[in-house]
Formats: C-alpha cells, structure tokens, sequence
C-alpha cells in the first residue's frame, strides 16, 4: 500500500487482454492524461516482450500497487465496441479458447494499419507539350476536361506506359495533385435497382425487412429451393439496413471464389461491398477493419473470420449456404461460424438470416420449433422447372472396366452439347486417381506422415497426400518389387474423367475445375466467368462448382459417383451428401432452358439417394432428424471432442485413459453428472466414449487418439471440460490436446 503514493495523481489501473494463449486480462497502471477506456488499444510489457492489447476494464478509483508494469502508450485506433468484447468473452468460454487467442481473432487485422497513404492524381494543365506524338495525343485527350485521374487509369485509357504520364508531367502539360485516400469501399444505393419480387420472395422479404427495421434479435432460416431467389430476398434486408443507417455483414463460404455475387450486388446496390477474405491483402483488412469500427464502411460480404469486425452499428447479418462445413474453423480456435454469428447477432441485437436450399438438421429443428423464424420459397423463380433427376443404376447399367461414365450419361452429354448447351460432370475427388498400387507385388503407395493413400495427380506427374500435402514423385518402377510397367492408378478423380471425356468427346471445349490447381482464386474466378459466359462445353469439377453458382447454359448435370462419402461412418453423411448432391444438381436449367441430372449410383434405394430422386426433403429430414432424436446426437443432444496426438502411440493413448480416468474421478458437480464408467448412463449424465483411434489415425506424423464426450441439451459440458483439464495429468513427452466443442468433422 505505501507505494501508491509513487504514482502521480489521476493514474489509472487498467486490465488489459493481450492477443497470446492467456485467459485473463492483466492489471497495468496507466499514465495520468491517457484517459483510457474500455475497448482502447494500447501498447503494454508482457513478460519480456512489448506486445498490443486491447483495455478490458477500468478499475475506477483503485489505488494503484507498486507491483504493477506499465502501460506503454496507446495506439491510434477505434475502440473495440463492448458488444463485440462481449462476444470475444462468450466465444472463448463456449470453445474453451483462450481469451487472448479469441481477442486475437478480432484484433489481427488491425495489426497492420497504416495510416491511409493519401494518392497522387494528375489532371491536364492545358499547356500543350513541345512535341505531340499520337500517344501522347491520346492522353491528353484522355485528360481533358478538369477532372483528375490516377497514372494507371490515364496509362490505361491512353494505352501507354506510366512514363509517358511522367514525361507528360515533366513538360508541364499535366500535373500531379494530392488527393485524399480512396474509399475502403463506395457508398450504397439501397434504392439503386430494386426488383420486382414474386409472391412468396415479397412475402419473405417483408418479415426480414420488418425485423431489421425493428432492430429486433431475431434469427431466421431463409429456405428455398435452388434457383428460388434466397439472394433477391436477403438483398431487401440490407437494402432495409441501409436505409435505417446501420451496417450488414454477408457470410459466405467460399467468398474468395464468388466475384458473380460481388457483380449481382453491384447491380443491386450500385457498388459492389467490401470483401473479406485471405486473398484481401493486409493492408485493405487493416483500412476495412478501421473502416468497419468508424462505420463509414456499410456491408462486408466475407468468409468466417469477417464475424470478428468491430462493427459500430451491426443491423444484419446474412449466413449463406449456411449448412456448409467451411463455416466450421478447425485449426487454432475451433469455432463454428454459422453458430457463433447468431450469438453475435444476439449481442448486437441485430437480424440474422440463416440461407440455405438444404440446412443442416441443427438449424432446420431450431425452424421447427420455433426458435428460428421459417422462410419458405418453394419453387424456382420465374416459374422455372426444378431440373428432373433420373437415376443410372451402376449395377445394370454400368459403364465398361475401367470406365466411369455409363452410356446413358455419355448419350445425355453427347444431346447436351450438340444442342449448345453445357454439360456438369461432377466428382468430388481431387487428382487422377485416389490409389496407385504394383500389379506385380501388391505394393500399395500411402504417406509415410498419415494413415492414407497418396493421390496421383497426373497433370503434376507427383502423388500427393491430401491431409498433410506431401509430394513425391510418381516412380517408373515399384520400389517395393523393383517391376516397370506395373503401377496401376485405381479409381477416379477428376483428371481421370478429364481423360476419359476428352476420349468420349474430342471436340468438346472440356475444362477441369479444382482447387489444387496452380493460379488459386483468381484462376477460378476466371474460370467460373467462362463457364458462366458459354466458353465450354463439358465441365469437371469437385465441390467448388456445386456452390451457389449460376451457369445460365448449363442443363445437365451428370453425378459420377452419388454413393462417394456415404460409407465413411461419419455421424453427419447422411445430411452432407443430400446437401451436396441437392446443391450440385440444383446447378441446372437455371436458365431459359430446363434441367436434367443424371446419378450415377450402385444403390438407388438408399434412403438418402430415393430421398434426392423423389425431391422430397421433407421425408429425408423427418427420417433424419428422428434419427437423431434416438440417439441423442445434436441437436438433441451435446458432443465435444478431445484430440489426443502424439509423435509416439503409446504416449497418445496413455495420456487420452488418463483423462478418461480423470473424466471418472472428478468430485460430485451440481451442474452435470457424468455416468458411471462401464454403467449404463442416465438421461441426464454425460458419457464418455474411447478412446478409440481416430479414424485417421496417423495425420502430419501424429498419432492421434479421441475421446467423444456426449451430453444430454442441458448438461453443462463447458464446465465439465474445464474441471477435467484442470485436475487432468500435465501433457508430457509432446502430447497435446485439442477440444473441439460441437465437432463437424470425425476424422
Ligand atoms: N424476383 C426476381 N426477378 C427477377 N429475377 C429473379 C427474381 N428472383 C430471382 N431471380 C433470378 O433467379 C436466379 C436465381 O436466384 P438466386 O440466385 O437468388 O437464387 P438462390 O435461391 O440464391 O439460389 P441457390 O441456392 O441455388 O444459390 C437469379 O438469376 C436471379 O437473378
Ligand atoms: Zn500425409
């Protein structure tokens, strides 16, 4: 206590949360005159280093101890909105993250910013330069009229090189002017085209519209089939957000992919949004994230981690395709997007639209029940058929060995394309072959990092191993036996298709669309534009096309394999793959023509490929969701998992029982129960199952061991998993352990 007097008078003690793996905020002492508040950014010690961090509160009055560091300075940067600290606090007590590394998710965008670097623009002078070559003639033309422009427009317009702007400058017949810096991002026209909507989109569009305007938490699930105008719909949202004054934030899974969605809301709004994404760069994120905080900036159409913004005044959030697994972030924090954006949502008290042609069976039982408001577009807009799904049976029908397109599938394209149509053939399998193995010896070609067979990717000349990305190239001979001329590729991806098609049709236009492709997103954002615009006539491709793309010529849509991934004994198969082959399907005849899909399928009559056959969702998920209700899977009950890895097995699978026992020996809690070891669990205890290896057993040399946890709706698992890490034994010998609350993903 005596050492409060060494502090000058007006000192604050302020808790500050740094973006590490820490919990809790730390106390610090701030200089008098700083003024500091809750949501500002400063710069403060931590351990040896100087770090960033982010006031978590202020304790007023306190008298400050002699003990504490100081905080350095504080940064020039909006404030983090108590709504959005709120949500960080949430989010890191619901996924058991750390609370540093949950800020982090918030706070790394604004790492990089720059104060905005004001431009230089040039306009004409009138001043006429000594020596008028046709170029330069071009330019000042280009020029004319008092308006200014930057050197790459005037080059471009010009058809010249950015010197001929200088030597044009050096003359004195233009000049340069500073200018302030160009927007993040244009102002919205909320009345710029609205459309005429049909019945049922109008009728949707008003409850949304009525809840943004009310400024109403309320969730709801935006369902309509393929084609039905779900993105018409939510576009009145934000046009309602727009109006009102506040901001709009469009989730979508593969944002980086979709430039047709940036084009359609430019269209509607004028100006296309702000993106979000990995391929932004860090700069743009820094001005965005500023641009988000101050409010200037209006909406931000995004992928998972736009969820973090700190918006100033958040009226709407849209989540499209909101069933995707890509809203689910696995590695560092795991979090599930979809999900957290409706607790944002809760915390902002803003509108949220859950979109989707097939929702996952979370959000569909939430509809049912009422928690979510249901929006329902049952037909396709402009009175445009669904397209008609046949099934090929496999069985009768097949194609001949070593084939993978039955005839009656190469007669459609064959019809398709001399029609002038297009013509979808889909494969949700990378590569050229999923397995490569010596016809001699038997030798089969697996990663020596994971449990799993290495891919051939044939255009690459390597096999590939698809968890941890190992590369290596494709042998002549057997390493094992030593025999050439023996390595057969087994099964198809879609390079082997590629081939087959080129076989089948040698004068198509063929183009094969996937992700490992060299040119990332913008190759693929070229290649969706061809598509889009007519320029082939067969297109292969994994899920990437599936997505939420409009092909105005493409009519037939051929699954090659419809039974891929029902197999596998993940608990959510079933959903995913009637999603995947609803949205892919759901590609054709979403123009003037009507669609066909055929399915390529050894088992017609399973539940999940009748239900796609008949169209009838309904069925699919009453079966589904009862299913779930009997075993106590989500949404009817709870699951976590604990991920146990290691470079050694055995240490795995020891520390993985360890906590198992643990799991058994923790003291009576009031707020869950867990059941008996080897007993039989009552309605209200939570189980532990394992551990068991995880079905890839071996990833990125790791051995890996998992523990499932089940818990009935009510059990309190966060408290449970916290109590459980707390008395568990110290990860040794390089084990680690990962939680993952509410897993998608069994692998
Ligand atoms: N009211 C309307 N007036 C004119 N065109 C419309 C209208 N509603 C929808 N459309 C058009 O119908 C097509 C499908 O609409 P949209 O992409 O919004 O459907 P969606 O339900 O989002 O589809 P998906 O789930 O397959 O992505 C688009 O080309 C869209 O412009
Ligand atoms: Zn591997």
């Amino acid at each position: 206590m005596s050492a409060a007097q060494d502090e000058p008078e007006g000192a604050q003690v302020v808790d500050v949360l740094a973006p590490v793996a820490v919990d809790a905020p730390y106390s610090y002492v701030a200089p008098p005159g700083l003024g500091l508040r809750p949501g500002d950014s400063v710069t403060v010690p931590l351990g040896t280093r100087e770090t960033y961090g982010v006031v978590w509160s202020v304790a007023e009055g306190a008298a400050p101890r002699s003990n504490l560091k100081r905080v350095t300075a504080r940064l020039d940067r909006p404030p983090l909105p108590q709504k959005l600290r709120d949500f960080i606090d949430w989010l890191a007590r619901y996924t058991l993250t750390p609370r540093g590394m949950a800020l982090r998710l918030a706070t790394r965008a604004a790492e990089d910013a720059a104060p905005d670097a004001p431009r230089t623009l040039y306009r004409a002078t009138g001043h006429s330069p000594e020596r008028l070559t046709p170029t330069r003639r071009r330019l000042l033309a280009a020029a004319e009229g008092g308006m200014t422009f930057s050197k790459k427009a005037l080059a471009e317009a010009a058809a010249c090189t950015a010197g001929v702007v200088d030597a044009m400058v050096d003359e004195g017949a233009l000049e340069a002017v500073a200018a302030p810096p160009e927007p993040v991002a244009r102002p919205l026209d909320p009345d710029f085209a609205a459309p005429l909507l049909e019945p049922a989109q109008s009728l949707a569009a008003g409850s949304l519209i009525e809840a943004v305007r009310t400024k109403s938490y309320k969730p709801f699930l935006l369902e309509g089939v393929t084609g039905s105008g779900k993105t018409e719909v939510y576009f009145e949202a934000i046009a309602s957000a727009l109006t009102e004054g506040g901001q709009a934030l469009v989730m979508m899974p593969e944002i980086a992919l979709t430039a047709q969605f940036l084009e359609r809301f430019a269209a509607r709004f004028g100006e296309r949004p702000a993106e979000w994404h990995s391929g932004v760069s860090q700069k743009k994120r820094a001005r965005i994230w500023r641009a988000a905080a101050t409010g200037q900036l209006r909406v931000v159409a995004g992928a998972r981690s736009a969820l973090f913004l700190p918006f100033n005044n958040l009226r709407l959030i849209v989540v499209d395709e909101e069933h995707e697994g890509a809203y689910k972030q696995d590695d560092g924090a795991s979090y599930h997007a979809r999900d957290m954006a409706v607790v944002r949502a809760r915390f902002e008290n803003a509108t949220i639209v859950l979109a989707s042609a097939t929702p996952s069976i979370e959000t569909r039982v939430n509809a049912e029940t009422g928690r979510y408001g249901h929006l329902r577009l049952h037909a396709r807009a402009g009175a445009r058929p669904m397209p008609l799904l046949e099934p090929i049976d496999m069985r009768r029908e097949g194609p001949p060995r070593g084939a993978w397109i039955a005839p009656r599938l190469a007669q459609a394209i064959a019809e398709t394309i001399s029609r002038g149509e297009q013509a979808l053939l889909f494969l949700n399998r990378r590569g050229y072959a999923p397995l490569t193995l010596c016809r001699d010896c038997g030798h089969r070609f697996r990663c020596t990092q994971c449990d799993a067979w290495l891919v051939e990717h044939r255009f690459r000349r390597a096999l590939v191993c698809h968890h941890c990305g190992h590369v290596e190239r494709r042998p002549d001979a057997c390493p094992e036996c030593g025999a050439t001329e023996s390595l057969a590729a087994c099964g198809p991806g879609v390079e082997r298709l590629a081939e087959e098609a080129a076989t089948l049709f040698p004068d198509a236009r063929t183009l094969v669309l996937s992700s490992d492709f060299p040119g990332g997103a913008e190759r693929i954002r070229r290649e969706l534009d061809d598509i889009a615009n007519g320029a082939f006539d067969i297109v292969i491709g994994t899920q990437l096309v599936a997505k939420g793309h409009n092909f105005p010529q493409l009519t037939l849509v051929g699954v090659v394999d419809a039974d891929l991934g029902l197999g596998s004994g993940d608990p959510r198969a079933a959903e995913r793959t009637f999603q995947l082959l609803n949205q892919v399907t759901g590609r054709a005849g979403r123009g003037e023509r009507p669609g066909r899909a055929l399915i390529q399928t050894f088992q017609p009559e399973h539940p999940v490929i009748a239900a796609l056959l008949s169209g009838d969702a309904e069925a699919f998920y009453a079966q589904e969701i009862a299913l779930r209700e009997r075993a106590g899977l989500p949404p009817f009950g709870r699951l976590a998992a604990l991920i146990v890895s290691a470079k050694d097995a055995a240490a795995a699978e020891g520390h993985a029982r360890a906590l198992l026992r643990a799991a058994h020996e923790l003291p009576p809690s009031p707020r869950y129960r867990v059941a008996t070891l080897g007993g039989l669990p009552e309605a209200d205890e939570i189980m532990i199952l394992g551990p068991a290896e995880a079905p890839i057993a071996l990833i990125r040399g790791r051995f890996r061991y998992r523990l499932l946890v089940k818990a009935p709706r009510g059990a309190d698992v966060q408290g449970f998993l916290r109590d459980l890490l707390a008395t568990a034994p110290r990860e040794r010998g390089g084990v680690r352990v990962q939680i993952d609350v509410d897993p998608q993903n069994f692998m």
